[in-house]
């Protein structure tokens, strides 16, 4: 007998809407097997845990991004609290450091196969050199995420958010299996807005980006469901 895999898409779409309305509207339109939804701080705080449940009961993978920065008890209640929702991802910060990031894993282990992805932000897509320099960091964005992205891989989560810039050379240095979410994601004529480190959707995937996160090039667009068919078809 023939067994169907689960369809894996690529791109999070990142829903940051004042208006639940407005992003319920949008939502109803696609279709979990074309993208997974991505809730971040405004959604949250605006409309709480059960907007979030509300797209995990549509079928929607979801990925809660409210970079956790605490001490580790703090943080690991609090991945907790995402998995008790039913998320597919959760994130945390890697500056939040090694046994923060312990904390956390250790706490998702008794969820076994049902445990979200746990993975960490390492440089926010938004930030270069000078950004850096500014908080006291004087390496490159490059050098940064590359050392934060190995205290990740050894605290155990599964992977990072980084830049498309940076995927391939993440992927040389800690392999296959250490996924890569990728913001920062520009369409080729679309406008950059706050975002510094970015790529087009096919140089990140070819880069070796895992997932790609998409908001305003979507979500603005007057057919957002057009739009991503399109980004889904030139993959
Ligand atoms: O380094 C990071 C981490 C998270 N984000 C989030 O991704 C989306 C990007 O939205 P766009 O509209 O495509 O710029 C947004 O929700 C950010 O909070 C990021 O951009 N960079």
């Amino acid at each position: 007998m023939q067994t169907l895999s689960k369809p894996d898409p690529k791109i999070l779409i990142a829903l940051d809407f004042a208006d639940q309305a407005h992003a319920l509207a949008l939502v109803e339109q696609l279709d979990p097997r074309q993208c997974r939804l991505k809730v971040g701080k405004e959604m949250f705080t605006l409309f709480g845990p059960e907007f979030v449940r509300s797209l995990v009961k549509a079928g929607f993978d979801v990925f809660l991004d409210l970079k956790f920065h605490d001490i580790p008890n703090t943080v690991a209640n609090a991945v907790v609290a995402a998995a008790e929702l039913g998320v597919w991802m959760v994130n945390v910060h890697a500056s939040g450091g090694l046994r923060m990031m312990k904390a956390a894993h250790e706490a998702l282990l008794p969820y076994g196969e049902q445990a979200p992805l746990l993975i960490a932000v390492t440089v926010l897509t938004s930030m270069t050199d000078e950004d850096l320099a500014q908080v006291g960091v004087s390496s490159s964005p490059a050098e940064q995420v590359l050392s934060l992205a190995r205290l990740t891989r050894d605290a155990g989560l599964d992977g990072v958010v980084c830049s498309a810039q940076e995927a391939s050379l993440l992927k040389a240095e800690l392999g296959a299996n250490f996924k890569l979410i990728t913001p920062g994601i520009r369409p080729a004529g679309s406008d950059a807005g706050d975002q510094r480190r970015i790529m087009t959707p096919q140089q990140a995937l070819a880069a070796g980006s895992d997932y790609l996160v998409i908001g305003r090039p979507i979500t603005l667009a007057p057919n957002p469901a057009q739009v991503l068919a399109d980004i889904n078809n030139s993959l």
